[in-house]
């Protein structure tokens, strides 16, 4: 017997990504807990691919550092298959996303309290979102060039050990641009997207650390030397958990330990008093699944002997899924397609490397939430009104009670004039997301010889649910069917949401930064025509890469997999608390949301070990 299967731990947390390594720091703050992380991929801190913001797009799809997954062929897209990265390394996916840091709105957690969740409302959750962050404002100049009068820096955290900035060497015209687009097209509020009820244009700060402009992340910031140093702190990477130990304990599931699979592919047991997964969305149920809880249908597929039938496993998967229409960069403009020159690229990054300055120490992503728009601006209340009602009935009879509760809150969330259907992205560098199975790599590498900026219309609260189950027990490869735009009402919203670019692009300041009639795709060239903006919507419709809710927190009558304290039901000891456990998706990038729901979860832990 090894030293490892002989000790027992208090805590086992599966999973070293963004929500595993907050509970890690947090939860061995009380030093007579003993806390294991482990995690399958590689501790690459201090690797300058992760470290460098500007080389995000290297990491993709490279096995290293994503587990590089793929979706079902998508059967609502002409049967296109999209890539899903998912980080595979210390700190999961936050040591490979785009940095951008963005706020729910206080209705989206309404949603989550109608659908029993006591104690997760705006309020409740509002301090979480300040204390895992610092923010450091903008420079004066860097401020003015991005009207950034709507952020107050009092609403924002203060000492929390993300940092979180405006990285000056980065930012342009287009960004100028687009935050007078939106105004002059009669979209737009003046709050701070920190005290949610965010509408119009906005600039998303980076989590990137100002002091050295390297990338602020879960193991940068949460797995810091002083906490990795805690004795009663361990980590255990490429080391893979193929299941949960589980034995029946009056009348319920007792977790005792996980069966590990080291990188040779020996396996062996580690024991515990209770256990956390955060594996994410896609991982998370897969070990569930593999441990024997979950739906009986999907376990006896496997001859998986199945100790509690949760039939809410791995279903309800939802992601904010996109399209995008790009325009030549007009004469003389510059965007990221000039790095397709490997000497510019050398040249930038000895610039970062010397004075860390320029482009590559933050990602110049500008964003907007809209309200249902079309190429006319904002579309009439009544026209709404008709939509929901013809797409939307409330009450639906052939649903079950958990999804009518989240049709109904979907339904008022749409109707409300103070809330946004789409999100709106421009990045400055062509993206191709057409094709039947187009990589990560290939939807960013420069392939035409021009210049571009690329119009990302995505949507905030989709109505499609799919799913994720695993493929074969303990395995790598997750069986992924978001099912996108399997609902009509998506459709019909993006679709209008492509057609209001129309409007965006004739907005004086941001038509003088493009060629408005050198657009890709060619059909983009007629917005106002619904049809094609369809057409547009499935082609080119790709992943936001927040794929959540499929273990979901709700009670078990309404297809829920973990209670209102994140404990698995029909579990004493199992709670998972990743992106997986949110019951309907917030709005807009959900890294923050992923810091603070394990944040609240750590505090939950912490009651429950003082009780
Ligand atoms: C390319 C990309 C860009 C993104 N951009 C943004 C953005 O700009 N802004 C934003 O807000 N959000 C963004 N996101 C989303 C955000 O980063 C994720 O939603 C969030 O990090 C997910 O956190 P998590 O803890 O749920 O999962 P993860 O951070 O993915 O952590 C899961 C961890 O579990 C490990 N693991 C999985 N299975 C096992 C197993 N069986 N045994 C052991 N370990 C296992 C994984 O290796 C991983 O480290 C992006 C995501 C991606 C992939």
């Amino acid at each position: 017997m090894s030293s490892k299967e002989s000790k027992q731990y208090d805590m086992i947390i599966v999973g070293g990504g963004t929500a595993g390594l907050v509970a890690a720091a947090r939860l061995s703050e009380d030093g007579s807990k003993n806390i294991l992380v482990i995690e399958a991929g590689e501790d690459r801190r201090g690797d300058p691919r992760i470290d460098t913001p500007g080389l995000l797009m290297s990491l993709w799809g490279d096995v290293t550092y994503d587990w590089g997954f793929w979706t079902e062929p998508q059967e609502y897209l002409g049967g296109r298959q999209i890539p899903q990265p998912r980080g595979k390394v210390l700190g999961g996916s936050s040591a490979i996303n785009v940095t951008a840091t963005v706020y729910p709105t206080k209705r989206n957690f309404d949603s989550w309290e109608a659908l029993g969740n006591k104690g997760w409302s705006f309020k409740e959750l509002a301090p979480y979102y300040r204390k895992c962050h610092t923010f450091y404002p903008a420079s004066p100049e860097t401020h003015e060039l991005l009207s950034l009068d709507y952020m107050n820096p009092d609403n924002q955290g203060k000492d929390g050990p993300v940092r979180v900035c405006f990285p000056s060497g980065t930012y342009g015209p287009y960004q100028k641009a687009w935050m007078s687009a939106f105004k002059g097209a009669g979209v737009g509020n003046d709050r701070d997207p920190i005290l949610g009820g965010k509408v119009g244009a906005f600039i998303p700060p980076n989590t990137v650390d100002p002091s050295t402009y390297q990338r602020s992340y879960a193991a940068s910031a949460y797995f810091t030397p002083d906490i990795e140093r805690r004795p009663n702190l361990s980590l255990l990477n490429t080391t893979f958990v193929n299941r949960i130990l589980l034995r029946e304990s009056d009348g319920s599931l007792e977790a005792y330990g996980v069966e590990a699979r080291a990188g040779d592919g020996s396996t062996y047991n580690i024991y515990a008093k209770s256990i956390i997964l955060a594996a994410g969305a896609f991982q998370s149920p897969l070990i569930l699944e593999s441990s024997g809880i979950g739906s009986k249908h999907v376990l006896e597929q496997h001859s998986i002997p199945v100790l509690k039938h949760l039939p809410g496993v791995g279903e309800n998967l939802q992601d904010h899924c996109f399209t995008t229409v790009s325009f030549e960069a007009a004469d003389g403009q510059m965007t990221m397609d000039a790095a397709r020159d490997p000497e510019l690229v050398k040249t930038l990054l000895k610039q970062y490397t010397e004075t860390r300055t320029g482009p590559l120490t933050g990602v110049p992503y500008s964003l907007a939430f809209a309200p249902p728009v079309d190429f006319q601006g904002r579309i009439e209340q009544s026209k709404i009104e008709s939509l929901a009602s013809e797409y939307l009935v409330s009450g639906g009879k052939s649903l079950e009670a958990g999804m009518k509760t989240q049709y109904d809150e979907l339904r008022s969330t749409m109707l409300d004039p103070a809330e946004s259907t789409c999100w709106y992205g421009l990045t400055p560098a062509q993206v191709d997301t057409s094709g039947h199975r187009t990589s990560m790599a290939q939807s960013v590498s420069p392939s035409r010889p021009e210049n571009y900026v690329t119009i990302s219309i995505g949507l905030n609260h989709p109505l499609s649910r799919g799913h994720v189950h695993i493929s074969s027990p303990f395995g790598t490869e997750p069986r992924i069917d978001p099912k996108y735009l399997s609902h009509p009402l998506d459709l019909e919203i993006l679709a209008r949401g492509v057609q209001f670019v129309e409007k965006l692009v004739s907005q004086p300041g941001l038509k003088q930064l493009l060629k408005v009639d050198h657009r890709v795709p060619q059909e983009a060239g007629s917005l106002d025509d619904i049809e094609k903006a369809k057409q547009i919507a499935k082609d080119r419709l790709w992943t936001s890469y927040h794929p959540s809710c499929t273990c979901a927190m709700m009670p078990e009558a309404l297809g829920g997999v973990v209670n209102d304290r994140l404990v698995v039901h029909g579990t004493k000891n199992l709670r998972v608390i990743d992106a997986s456990i949110f019951p309907m998706i917030p709005l807009g990038n959900i890294q923050t949301t992923v810091y603070a729901v394990a944040e609240r979860a750590c505090d939950l832990i912490k009651e429950d070990w003082a009780a």
